[in-house]
């Protein structure tokens, strides 16, 4: 058990260390704030004390203020677990504002000096990182020292707040009202380095001399060689009033853009206003009322949901919690060069790992390496990696075309096209060329891990690793086990899911795992209700509506839809009570469409525009619904946007729901996961299963059951999901009795 702490050392020089030490980050919790509070009074109090230096331990300044007591408010809804205390410790106590805002409170402030007299400054001494609520500390002291690479960030729009400890007050006083509006709704934190130049940061010290550094500035404030400045008084960097109202309707524009359906971007950008019309105290005000309503808010309970199940799905039981060790992958083995495994490699060689590729001929070993070299350019080109940095990454790969490199990898990946007996061969193959250590994965989508490795009797060594396409971007890693796989290689991969900065999701093995079997009816319910009459666009428009990137036509023309019926075949098969059966794609194939790779989609795409409906498509989705002919008395079905959002997205929570009834996830939230980061569904909507609790696990039983009548099979809601609306549980709940004989996991 961590202990948490906050220590004051003072030195001979008059200097107070005060350290923050909640390990691993530092995070900020009420009791934290509290002591803190009493040290600088004690400080205050002592006559032997010139100056403050405050700092946290362990190397990290602070990760802000701790986002579970954001949920214990969830769960509360009583806004006083939220951080009230440190307003009178930054403003009153840290920043001294009381003493020096003069005569306007005068009274106020002659009580104030008496218990918590405040004369001496404060340099923070920051190190590692200062996120959220540790830069608001930090920007609240006279001074900030920072060592090289801290990184310095107010993330608090990505938890649905906005920073509540004077973030939206200081930081434009510090950086100005652009680079301050930037770093707060984009939540991309700056390193120190930057910070300097900014205006953030005062100086840079290195590790070891920083809080030597910090010690001396600080004595210098109280010599008077450095100036003791209060950031929330400054208005040099703020500029003129009509070109910082200029900045944020700009701001606001952008904002409704890029950040539709969330209240904080807006409301930040209302509580910066507030400080540069008002002044900072002002602003501070606001700011304390606005963040205390958006805590409240769905979408900060459903990010900060998200903020810890991201960080739940590395803990796996009976895998990471048993005292394994994971074994270091150093050299891994892909085969394939197309796209999942250039991708695969580019992401495996971005984090030092060698990489050896394997393709059938030279000609396809050549496009697989330019294909890598083409994704780490496109890095470079977008700022995302350094010159140095890719051409390090691809010296750590080597193109072969035979077995000869195999008998000392750690782990092969393969990647080839989704052909059973090619699997097999391959895995046949390596259980003969690799070491009997050698970890056997497969990034296999869709096909049984049982089936590849049959004919081996490697199969405690067999894992899937499916990536997400493009694998060198997308962040999301299923790692499929079979109960025969064995838990050192199940760690192992979630080790390697770690390095590359993956976010690893352990599943059970069955058809599609969980993301894509999750999603299937996703992908057949647009078909259905097309064929029922509702306008296609529209359909993809409600989608869009409710956040996420694109409907699922245009989907469908960005996958292909060979790949759309090929995938729908094996759902068909594993799970034929429930699919729907629509001649569309076919029907499409056979007009010569095959979506955006052919340029003859549901969209057209022109450089430089957005895609626009292609009209021409319109005779084939005619002809389908009349090969179909369900739509009810021949007439197109009268729906509302709200019903074909719940038509789409319940069946999609139905077999969520089947996915978690059978163990093929540990608990819901890995498919919280799972769906923002393999499907793009709204992060601020918590992910699928959070939303469906937000939604109602009676509404969507109730609704499914009345389609399936009307509609047929495809919607016929499963027994879990019928158990839990009876006892008005939420599908979330985890299950009260032992764990299922049946579970994959
Ligand atoms: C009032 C204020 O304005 C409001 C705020 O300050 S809100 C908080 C603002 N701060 C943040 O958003 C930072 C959140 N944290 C992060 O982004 C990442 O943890 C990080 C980039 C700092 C470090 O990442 P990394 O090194 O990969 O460590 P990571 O695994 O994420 O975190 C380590 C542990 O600390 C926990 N943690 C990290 N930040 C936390 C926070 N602010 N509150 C509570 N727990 C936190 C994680 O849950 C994890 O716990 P676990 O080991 O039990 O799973």
């Amino acid at each position: 058990m961590a202990v948490t702490v906050v220590t004051m050392e003072v030195g001979n020089d008059g200097v107070a260390v005060i350290s923050i030490s909640n390990p691993p980050l530092n995070v900020l919790t009420v009791a934290i704030i509290a002591a803190m509070k009493e040290k600088f009074s004690e400080a205050t109090r002592r006559s032997d004390v010139k100056a403050i230096v405050l700092t946290g331990k362990g190397g990290r300044f602070s990760g802000g203020f701790d986002i579970s007591a954001f949920q214990k408010v969830h769960k509360s809804g009583d806004v006083s677990d939220s951080p009230n205390e440190s307003f009178d410790l930054i403003v009153n106590t840290i920043e001294g504002f009381l003493l020096y805002s003069g005569i306007r409170v005068l009274l106020q402030s002659v009580v104030l000096y008496v218990i918590v007299k405040i004369a001496e400054p404060v340099v923070a001494a920051v190190e590692g990182l200062a996120l959220g609520g540790g830069l608001e500390l930090a920007m609240g002291c006279h001074a900030r020292i920072a060592a090289p690479k801290t990184q310095l960030g107010l993330p608090e729009l990505t938890l649905g707040v906005i920073p509540g400890l004077g973030g939206t007050q200081r930081l434009p006083r510090l950086v100005g009202v652009s680079k301050a509006v930037e770093m707060l709704l984009f939540s991309k934190p700056i390193m120190s380095e930057e910070g300097k130049f900014q205006g953030l940061i005062d100086d840079i010290a290195s590790s070891e001399e920083l809080l030597r550094a910090s010690r001396l500035w600080a004595l210098g404030i109280v010599e008077r060689r450095k100036p003791w400045v209060r950031s929330l008084h400054r208005t040099d960097k703020i500029g003129s009033l009509s070109e910082a109202q200029g900045l944020l309707r700009n701001a606001r524009e952008q904002a409704k853009r890029t950040a539709p359906n969330m209240p904080q971007h807006l409301a930040c950008l209302d509580v910066v206003e507030e400080g540069i019309l008002h002044g900072g105290y002002a602003g501070l005000l606001k700011e304390a009322t606005v963040a205390k309503e958006l805590v409240l808010s769905n979408t900060s309970k459903a990010l900060a949901h998200l903020f810890f199940a991201q960080r739940t799905t590395a803990k796996v039981p009976n895998i990471t919690d048993v005292g394994l060790k994971p074994r270091h992958v150093k050299k891994v083995a892909i085969i394939g060069g197309g796209i999942m495994g250039s991708g695969i490699a580019t992401a495996l060689i971005l984090s030092n790992i060698s990489v050896f590729l394997k393709e059938i001929n030279s000609e396809y070993l050549l496009k697989g390496m330019k294909t890598i070299e083409a994704n780490i350019q496109g890095l470079v080109t977008r700022g995302k990696v350094t010159q140095d940095k890719g051409q390090k990454a691809l010296s750590m790969l080597k193109g072969v075309s035979d077995y000869s490199e195999f008998k000392d990898v750690d782990m092969v990946i393969e990647a080839v096209i989704e052909d059973v007996p090619l699997k097999q061969k391959i895995f046949t193959e390596l259980e003969k060329v690799c070491s009997s250590c050698c970890i056997l994965a497969t990034n296999t989508s869709t096909i049984d891990l049982n089936v590849i490795g049959e004919k081996t009797n490697s199969q405690d060594r067999i894992i899937g690793a499916h990536f997400f396409s493009p694998a060198h971007v997308m962040p999301l890693l299923e790692i499929v086990r079979t109960e025969k796989t064995s838990p050192q290689v199940i760690l192992d991969l979630l080790t390697v899911g770690k390095i590359i900065k993956k976010v690893p999701i352990v599943v059970g093995n069955c058809t599609g795992f969980a993301v894509n079997r999750t999603f299937f009816p996703y992908m057949q319910g647009p078909h259905l209700l097309v064929n029922l009459g509702v306008d296609l666009f529209r359909i993809d428009r409600v989608i869009r509506n409710f956040g996420l990137p694109i409907g699922p036509f245009q989907l469908q023309d960005l996958g292909g839809y060979r790949l759309g019926l090929a995938a729908g075949k094996e759902f068909a098969n594993a799970f034929p009570d429930r699919t729907f059966r629509s001649p569309l794609t076919e029907l499409l194939l056979k007009n010569g469409r095959n979506g955006k790779s052919n340029g003859k989609g549901f969209y057209i795409y022109e450089k430089g525009s957005r895609p626009k409906p292609d009209p021409s498509v319109l005779p084939i989705i005619e002809e389908s619904r009349q090969l179909m002919n369900i739509m009810p008395g021949g007439k197109p079905i009268s729906v509302t946007d709200k019903e074909i959002l719940e038509m789409l997205l319940f069946p999609a929570v139905n077999e969520a729901c089947l996915v978690l009834d059978e163990g093929v996830v540990a608990r819901a939230s890995d498919l919280d996961v799972a769906s923002v980061l393999g499907m793009s569904f709204p992060s601020y909507r918590g992910g699928i299963m959070f939303w469906a609790d937000t939604v109602g696990s009676n509404h969507i039983y109730t609704s499914l059951k009345r389609w399936s009548e009307i509609y047929g099979s495809f919607f016929k809601p499963s027994r879990f999901l019928e158990e839990r609306a009876v006892k008005g549980m939420p599908l979330s709940a985890p299950a009260t009795s032992s764990p299922k004989s049946n579970s994959k996991l």
